[in-house]
């Protein structure tokens, strides 16, 4: 067995990762977090402008709280040098950028008497804190002796801010970096982890390994997205697998199915090759007695004859023919005839047996020998010989003038190369002899 072959060849390892799912959504979520933070960071700068105003405009009432009243009192005296140390100390105060204190004057303008803390800005977002001043002589005796306006400062006020600006931003930084960070763990543990298991495991699967499960390493508790797309590999794997042992199973009965036809077609090709080895046999021999047939010898004599002319060697032919065979036939009847036949037949292949002498039957009760390499004595002498040995076997002819039993008239003729061009040449001078030993009386052989 070779090394199972991936499902997939492209994706026997897995392409490298030009973006991780992990990476992405660590960029979006800092992109999300710094968003974030420059909204969040505006959001609480208003709120913390908002406070500080709210701190400074309690600072200033509380300043207008400590100088009011001294500051009547100075007013209504008309104590000049206390009501400027006064002025000077409330504008030295850290809230303060600007102080103003109106004194009223019977038919005249107020007289405006004003100290800056020299860091005021002009733009006047600062809170401004503007109170009357009464003055009580006596009890239940109420003078109103001036206005005290007194105007936050706003380079105090951003000062403040900027100082809380760089708490807020540093520490929504951080907030969003953790958060961040934070998700990128989480992603990776519960899915980043897990699609690489997958990607690993689809990468190494082969059909031999379909049967191995894909295992994410995780509580078997957890049932999310993760666990549909495992259950469904695990499903898609079993029916694979399936699917492939029955394709193995329908190819291995495709290949009985197709040995088993081609041993069919062996068989039948053999028993043809038989039957028509057989029917070639048939077309070429005498079905009675099995001897060549005219067809067979005229297919050799014409071989035998050319060798003869070729070689220049001696050949021979017997005519054979049984001596009033009619009169058997009458006598004994047609089957005896053919026994008759068939013991003819026997007696001459008994005698001519050796390499290249062949007997055929010609029809009816004529038979003829070929006799390559014998010449005329030699043949004269094998022709006498089956004469004698059909004797012997005394076939009983019981209306032959002849003899008592079955004979033979044999005709013999010799190939002779300055007469004989072709063999029907030979042939007829063996038909000629035949007819003579049939004229001489029958039951001889006549050249
Ligand atoms: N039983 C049998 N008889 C056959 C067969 N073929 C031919 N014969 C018979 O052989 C006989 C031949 O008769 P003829 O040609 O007159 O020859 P014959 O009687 O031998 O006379 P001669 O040749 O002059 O001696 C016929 O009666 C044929 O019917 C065969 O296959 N079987």
């Amino acid at each position: 067995m070779g090394r199972p072959e991936p499902l997939d060849r492209a994706a026997s390892s897995p392409a490298p990762l030009r973006q991780s799912l992990g990476r992405r959504l660590v960029l979006a979520t800092l992109g999300f977090c710094l968003l974030f933070t420059v909204l969040a960071v505006g959001v609480r700068s208003w709120f913390a402008w908002g406070n500080a105003q709210y701190a400074m405009e309690s600072e200033l009432t509380l300043i207008d709280q400590v100088f009011r009243n001294t500051l009547s009192k100075a007013i209504w005296e008309m104590d000049s040098e206390a009501l400027t140390d006064q002025l000077d100390s409330v504008s030295r105060a850290a809230p303060v950028g600007r102080v103003e204190l109106q004194l009223p004057r019977t038919g005249r303008e107020p007289e405006i008497l004003t100290r800056s803390s020299g860091q005021n800005l002009a733009t006047q977002r600062a809170p401004t804190l503007s109170r009357t001043l009464i003055y009580e002589p006596y009890p239940g005796a109420r003078e109103v002796v001036g206005r005290l306006i007194l105007e936050g400062s706003e380079s105090l006020l951003w000062e403040r801010l900027y100082h809380q600006l760089i708490d807020i931003v540093v520490t929504q930084l951080i907030q969003s970096l953790l958060l961040a960070g934070l998700i990128m763990w989480m992603f990776n543990q519960t899915v980043t982890v897990h699609v690489r298991v997958i990607a690993r495991h689809l990468a190494q699967l082969s059909p031999a390994s379909l049967g191995k499960r894909l295992r994410l390493e995780r509580s078997a508790r957890r049932q999310d997205e993760l666990s549909l797309l495992e259950a469904g590999i695990n499903k898609l794997q079993a029916k694979l697998s399936t699917y492939l042992e029955r394709q193995r199973q329908d190819e291995l009965d495709l290949a009985a199915h197709r040995d088993r036809l081609a041993e069919l077609v062996q068989e039948r090709t053999a028993e043809l090759r038989a039957a028509n080895a057989r029917l070639e046999e048939l077309s070429r021999s005498d079905p009675l007695t099995g001897l060549a047939n005219r067809r067979q010898f005229d297919e050799l004599k014409d071989v035998e004859f050319r060798r003869a002319q070729r070689l220049n060697q001696p050949l021979t032919v017997l005519m054979c023919d049984v001596d009033h065979f009619k009169r058997y036939n009458d006598t004994h009847g047609h089957a005896a005839g053919d026994r008759c036949l068939k013991v003819v037949a026997e007696t001459l292949t008994s005698t001519f047996g050796r390499a290249g002498e062949l007997v055929a039957r010609l029809g009816g009760e004529e038979f003829v020998v070929l006799l390559p390499g014998s010449d005329q004595d030699s043949a004269m002498r094998a022709a006498e010989h089956v004469q004698q040995r059909l004797a012997e076997r005394a076939l009983s002819h019981g209306d032959s003038p002849v003899a008592p039993h079955v004979t033979l008239s044999i005709g013999l003729a010799a190939f002779d190369a300055e007469t004989m061009d072709r063999f029907d040449l030979l042939l007829h001078r063996a038909d000629e002899a035949l007819y003579r030993a049939k004229a001489q009386g029958r039951n001889r052989v006549a050249d």
